[in-house]
C-alpha cells in the first residue's frame, strides 16, 4: 500500500455465519478505538467508508447450500463482491472489516472478478477449508477458503458473476493449529502452503512470512490478506468466537505486520472475527486497531 493509493474501508457488521454472534459489533468498536484517525496520522487518504448491510430481500442463488445462515451469507456477500469490485477498479485500497470469515467469499470474489491472478495469504488458528461435506459446525465461516479455491458445491461464481477460483499454489496458510480432518485431506491433495504453528516455531515468524510473500506475489496480479484475530493467542486476543490455544505471540503477530508492510505486496485485505461481546476491556479490539497499524507501516521508532 502507498500513500497515494485511497484506501476504501468497507464496514460489514455481519455475524451469522459464525456459531455465536457478536462479530458484528466489530466494525464499530474498532472504529472507536481510532482505526481512522491512525491511518490519518499515518499519512493515508480514506475514500468515503461504505457499510454493507443485509437486505429483507435475501438471495436465492442457483446453489443450495445446507450451512446455517446461509442465504444470509450468500447475500451479504454478492453485496460485499460488488462493493470491493467498484472500489479495486477505482484503483483504491479496499480494506474489508468484519464481521465473521464467511465474509471473505465476496471479499474474493470481488477480487477475482476482474480476471487477474490473486495471491492470498490466510492468517488463521484454522484453515477454513471445510466443504458442505465435511463441516463438523455447519457454520459458514468454516468454508470460505474452500469456496474460494473451487472445492465445495458453492463457487465464487454463485456468489458474483465472472468471479474465477483462486489457485491453491499461490495460497498460503500462517498461524494454523486447529484442523478438522477434510481439512487435512485438502490440505494436502492440493498441496497448499500451511505454516502451521510448528513451523512458525520452528522458522521463526520472519522466515515464514518471507516464504509467504514469495509464493504469494512471484507470478499473480496481487495479493489478498484474510486475517482471522483468532491467528493470535486467546490471551492477547481472547474477543473472538472460536479461540485455540498456542497461536502467535503479540510481538509475533506485530512482526508478521511490520514484515508484510515491508515487502509491499498487500493488495487488499480481510480484518474479521473480533467479537467485542466476548472480549476483556477491549483487549482484542484495541490489538486490531494496532495490528492494522503496523501493517500500514506504523514504526515503533
Ligand atoms: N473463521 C473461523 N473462525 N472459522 C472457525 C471454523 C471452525 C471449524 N473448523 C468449523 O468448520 O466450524
Ligand atoms: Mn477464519
Ligand atoms: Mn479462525
Amino acid at each position: 500500500m502507498d500513500k497515494s493509493q485511497l484506501i476504501s474501508l468497507i464496514k460489514v457488521p455481519f455475524g451469522y455465519g459464525a456459531g455465536r454472534m457478536g462479530s458484528e459489533l466489530g466494525p464499530e468498536r474498532l472504529l472507536r478505538w481510532g482505526l481512522i484517525e491512525q491511518w490519518k496520522e499515518l499519512g493515508y487518504v480514506l475514500d468515503e467508508p461504505s457499510r454493507i448491510l443485509l437486505k429483507d430481500q435475501w438471495s436465492d442463488k442457483a446453489v443450495s447450500v445446507p450451512l446455517k445462515n446461509a442465504s444470509k451469507v450468500l447475500s451479504i456477500c454478492t453485496a460485499l463482491a460488488s462493493e470491493v469490485k467498484l472500489k479495486r477498479d477505482e484503483g483504491h485500497f479496499p480494506f474489508i472489516l468484519g464481521g465473521d470469515h464467511s465474509i471473505a467469499m465476496g471479499s474474493l470474489a470481488g477480487l477475482t472478478a476482474d480476471g487477474g491472478s490473486l495471491g492470498v495469504i490466510w492468517m488463521d488458528a484454522h484453515s477454513d477449508l471445510n466443504t458442505e461435506e465435511t463441516t463438523p459446525s455447519r457454520n459458514m465461516h468454516g468454508i470460505p477458503l474452500a469456496v474460494g479455491l473451487g472445492r465445495a458445491a458453492l463457487r465464487l461464481s454463485h456468489i458474483y458473476d465472472g468471479a474465477a477460483d483462486i489457485d491453491p499454489s499461490k495460497t498460503v496458510l500462517i498461524a494454523a493449529r486447529e484442523l478438522d480432518p477434510g481439512e487435512k485431506e485438502l490440505i494436502k491433495e492440493l498441496g497448499i502452503h500451511c505454516y502451521t504453528m510448528h513451523e512458525i516455531d520452528k522458522l521463526g515468524i520472519q522466515k515464514v512470512i518471507d516464504e509467504a510473500v514469495d509464493i504469494t506475489s512471484s507470478g499473480t496480479d496481487g495479493v489478498h490478506l484474510s486475517f482471522d484475530i483468532d491467528s493470535i493467542d486467546p490471551t492477547e486476543a481472547p474477543g473472538t468466537g472460536t479461540p485455540v490455544q498456542g497461536g502467535l505471540s503479540y510481538r509475533e503477530s506485530h512482526f508478521a505486520m511490520e514484515l508484510l508492510y515491508e515487502a509491499g505486496i498487500i493488495t487488499s485485505c480481510d480484518f474479521v472475527e473480533v467479537n467485542p461481546r466476548l472480549d476483556r476491556n477491549n483487549r482484542t479490539s484495541k490489538l486490531a486497531v494496532d495490528l492494522i497499524g503496523s501493517l500500514f507501516g506504523k514504526r515503533i521508532l
